[in-house]
């Protein structure tokens, strides 16, 4: 595990900048859409929108589900529009992915799944909460055991732990029973570690920015917009929102604060099918 580790240096003094993309759900199909958004199209102009922003990450972190037809073309294609930003791309499973087909097609220069980064003065796990066949996550013991070495073999460093599923429940039922299943017992066991200062996933394919209290102090949580269709926020039942796509930047400073924010591609030309009950 800690043998994998990626090292990436940054210049003295400045932050590690990183871009995350989520749930792009591509299909082998480049025609192919989700409840009416062409997955390929809005994931394409999310990356335009990052690159037009010219700013300058260190690397990129791609959180799951980046497939929605488990197809090898799929991550293929994945791997091929990432590519053009000429940055490292680390990725994690979501649900709707098959981590072994992952391993073997997520595979070009720049592109890794080692769940370990040491970056400046920041860690950054790639952690699996996903359970086999289940769209509930669950952060199994071998991810704890990671953390635990990760954090013991780099004790001056600021930790953000990252992961697909959601810690915390969204205040949407049909999206909460698909949640974290022990997420408050990951928040309680990490924030025991004062190296933690951040935790980020996707999934919930809307924007999340709320703080844990542990006992060293607040937790930035983060959770970031998918590249194609957007939940509504506190509906019970399976509701789209007509937000756009769209990205998060974080700038992690020395000193452990992390600056954020999540950015969405301007216009309205990814508008799902407001009817749909679910996929
Ligand atoms: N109507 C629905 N009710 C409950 N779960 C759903 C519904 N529609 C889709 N889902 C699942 O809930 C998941 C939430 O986000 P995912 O992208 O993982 O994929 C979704 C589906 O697997
Ligand atoms: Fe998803």
């Amino acid at each position: 595990m800690l043998k994998d580790a990626v090292h990436y240096s940054v210049a003295e003094g400045e932050p590690v900048r990183l871009v995350q993309l989520t749930d792009p759900h591509l299909f082998a199909d480049p025609e192919g859409q989700l409840l009416g958004v062409n997955t390929t199209q809005s994931l394409q102009a999310v990356l335009n929108t990052f690159m037009a922003s010219q700013y300058p990450a260190n690397l990129l972190l791609a959180t799951g589900d980046i497939s929605q037809d488990y197809s090898p073309e799929s991550y293929q294609h994945f791997v091929n529009k990432v590519q053009a930003l000429n940055l490292p791309c680390h990725y994690l499973p979501g649900n709707h992915d098959d981590p072994r087909l992952m391993a073997v097609r997520m595979q070009g220069e720049h592109v890794f799944g080692q769940q370990l980064i040491v970056i400046g003065k920041w860690i950054i796990l790639m952690l699996d909460s996903t359970v086999l066949g289940k769209p509930g996550g669950y952060m199994g013991e071998k991810q704890f055991a990671l953390i635990d070495a990760a954090i013991k073999a780099y004790p001056d460093k600021h930790a953000l732990l990252v992961m697909h599923h959601n810690p915390i429940l969204m205040d949407c039922a049909w999206l909460d029973q698909h949640c974290m299943m022990n997420g408050s017992d990951f928040l309680a066991r990490t924030s025991r570690y004062p190296q933690v200062k951040g935790v980020l996933w996707g999934h919930v394919h809307q924007q999340v920015d709320k703080l844990h209290i542990g006992p060293h102090g607040e937790i930035p949580l983060m959770a970031t917009p998918s590249t194609c269709i957007q939940f509504k926020p506190l509906s019970s039942y399976f509701a789209l929102d007509q937000l756009q796509p769209g990205y998060r930047l974080l700038e992690l400073a020395g000193d452990g604060s992390i600056r954020t924010n999540v950015y969405r591609v301007p216009g309205n030309r990814f508008s799902p099918d407001n009817e749909a009950s679910g996929y």
